[in-house]
């Protein structure tokens, strides 16, 4: 197990209490995601605490947590599904909720909770996201045909959504969020629920995306998957961001130089777990 310093000092330089906060007009387009101070609360709960955080084009941003930590919630505010308590979201330079349709445009957005049109074909519903994204009629089937065929969904393309499995439902969203070719891609849990081999095309497709410019913003509690493929990774608990940076610059945080920590060894310290006894007195 390797060893810490204290939990405050793992975000980084560039983390974006200082970034983004001392930037103003064209400067912040630098940025594909930037939040200046984001709050939200529910009632007395706040589950998102003065959030400032910066991604750049073309990064693969990892956001991780426990559960309840805040990262659904950061994500609905950053696509506009949830109104911030306070605190501004930036999403290709746009706000996103000043200037919410333009913003939109920019984003391909997979939610927690997938809200599909259930009477309609897997087929029938990426052709109508596409068409909802103004994609030409050709793109939209052409497009449309090689998703279904590399998420493994062709022979279930003409099935009623409201019959696919969890790992279906997934997929075809996630084919409905990419088909217009987003500049801000946004994931929450993207792979849950997917076999192995349709997670490996999705790695792919998602690889692939970000090599040709598109940044991803995406919550995962699978540290394996964020380790493979994120340039960046911010850790938040408690509605606070507790670390963030790449793998390596929070490695080198790491006390005593310990370059060989895992990403689950980071998460559970910038988290504050300790190694304690998980047994079940009454199964002695
Ligand atoms: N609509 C709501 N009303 C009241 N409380 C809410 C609501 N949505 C979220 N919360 C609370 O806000 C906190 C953060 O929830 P959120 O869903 O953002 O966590 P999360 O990090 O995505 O968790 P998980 O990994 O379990 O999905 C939790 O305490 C949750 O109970």
């Amino acid at each position: 197990m390797a060893t810490f310093p204290e939990q405050n000092s793992f975000s980084s330089a560039r983390s974006v209490e200082q970034a983004p906060s001392g930037l103003t007009g064209s400067q912040e387009v630098a940025y594909a995601i930037v939040t200046h101070n984001l709050v939200r609360t529910f009632g007395q709960k706040v589950a998102v605490q003065n959030l400032n955080l910066a991604v750049r084009p073309g990064e693969f941003f990892g956001f991780l947590g426990p559960n309840g930590a805040g990262k659904s919630t950061t994500i609905k505010m950053m696509v506009g599904l949830l109104r911030p308590t306070s605190g501004s979201v930036q999403v290709g330079g746009v706000d996103v909720w000043k200037d919410s349709q333009q913003a939109r445009a920019l984003m391909g957005v997979l939610p927690e909770h997938l809200n599909l049109y259930e009477r309609l074909s897997g087929r029938e519903f990426i052709t109508f996201a596409g068409h909802m994204y103004g994609v030409a009629d050709s793109d939209v089937h052409k497009r449309t045909e090689e998703l279904l065929q590399v998420l493994d969904l062709r022979n279930d393309a003409d099935k009623l959504i409201v019959d696919y499995s969890v790992g279906m439902r997934k997929k075809v969203a996630l084919a409905a969020a990419i088909l217009h070719r987003p500049q801000v891609l946004f994931l929450d849990e993207p792979f849950e629920g997917i076999d192995p081999v349709s997670s490996r095309v999705v790695r792919d497709i998602l690889h692939d995306l970000t090599r040709r410019g598109t940044t991803i913003f995406f919550s995962s509690h699978i540290m394996e998957v964020v380790e493979r493929l994120c340039t960046r990774v911010g850790i938040i608990n408690q509605g606070m961001l507790v670390a963030e940076g790449t793998l390596q610059e929070l490695r080198e945080r790491a006390q005593g130089e310990d370059k060989d920590a895992t990403l689950e060894e980071i998460f559970l310290h910038a988290i504050g777990v300790q190694n304690e006894n998980h047994n079940l007195s009454w199964l002695e």
